[in-house]
């Protein structure tokens, strides 16, 4: 009999979630058991803002743990990955993405066009704030961190204090609690953070027939979408935690599947606005990244990235929690 192969897990219930819906398609399609392994990072140790604890919290304990040999494999939101890959170190896997936009948790059925001058808004990634900013609608945006749960109290509980929260829709979708939405923030309004939705299936480079293995729940297209998006952000120097939004969506164009890539850096007072967008095959996905970052920084994309720590009025200075 062939042991169970061991997949290391954050506790927290997103996590735990889209730990357990990959263990199950891992086992539908291969008939091999998984058993989850928790593994405390040290970003669900602390509740300091998550630029402060450096990039990769919730990551590093993993990542540890994999090159320890103490489990054989991990799920990661891909978009809290740090660009820079890890030795030893492969993603076997991107599996099919959810859908990778933002959604509005408002008090009262809300849209975003619905809230009020002033309303206040909770979220904590800049690249939420600085494009809620740049809509000139004089929200008030203000910094949350905590899991899932505990940002929808922030608006729906007994002791609610907020008048919105800005969520990645994923995260919700995976919870089973889409019910909560107000409003799927379209991309033209709120772009989403690059390879937001998808998960990275990672295992050590020198254990070839799990590489194998997982790549069973590799798909195609949305690995070339994030591939993209990620490509744009490794150009921008930029982490997860900077104001960068990326979206690359496949479709059939005239000479065959064609991927369109747009991206974003915004200011975090949202005054200052880059946004552009490209086209090409998804064969050369990295490359439309990179030259739409190209593209980005000769508008002076790396202007607004410096400026990142200063923001302007309105605009408290914290960390990210993209
Ligand atoms: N660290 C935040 C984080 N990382 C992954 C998700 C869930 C969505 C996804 O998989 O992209 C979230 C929550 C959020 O942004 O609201």
């Amino acid at each position: 009999m062939t042991a169970p192969l061991r997949l290391g897990t954050r506790g927290s219930a997103l996590a735990m979630a889209q730990s357990g819906q990959v263990a199950e398609a891992l086992t539908a399609a291969t008939g091999r058991e998984v058993e989850l392994v928790e593994v405390v990072t040290a970003g669900d140790r602390s509740t300091a803002p998550v630029h402060r604890l450096g990039v990769g919290v919730f990551v590093s304990a993993l990542r540890d743990a994999l090159t320890a040999r103490t489990i054989d494999f991990a799920v990661h939101s891909y978009k809290d990955l740090p660009t820079a890959g890890a030795p030893g170190l492969h993603i076997a896997a991107v599996p099919p993405r959810q859908d990778p936009r933002d959604a509005l948790v408002a008090k009262g059925g809300r849209t975003l066009a619905e809230l009020p001058p002033g309303a206040v808004v909770g979220t904590g990634a800049l690249r939420r704030i600085a494009q809620l900013h740049a809509l000139g609608m004089q929200l008030e945006v203000t910094p949350i961190r905590g899991n899932v749960d505990t940002r929808l109290g922030r608006v729906l509980g007994p002791d609610a204090d907020l008048d919105a929260v800005v969520l990645a829709r994923a995260g919700l979708a995976r919870l089973g609690r889409t019910d909560v939405i107000t409003e799927t923030l379209d991309p033209m309004l709120m772009l989403p953070a690059p390879a937001q939705g998808a998960l990275a299936v990672e295992c050590r480079i020198d254990d070839p027939d799990l590489v194998e293995l997982l790549a069973v729940l590799d798909h195609a297209p949305s690995r070339a979408a994030v591939t993209a998006e990620r490509a744009l952000l490794a150009t921008l120097e930029a982490g997860c935690t900077a104001p960068v939004a990326a979206y690359g969506e496949l479709a059939e164009g005239e000479a065959g599947e064609e991927i369109y890539l747009r991206g974003a850096v915004i200011s975090p007072d949202g005054t200052r606005d880059l946004r552009l967008s490209r086209t090409g095959t998804p064969a050369d996905a990295a490359e439309i990244g990179k030259a739409l970052a190209a593209e980005l920084l000769e508008l002076g994309a790396d202007s607004i990235l410096g400026q990142e720590g200063h923001a302007g009025p309105g605009t408290q200075q914290f960390g990210s929690t993209e």
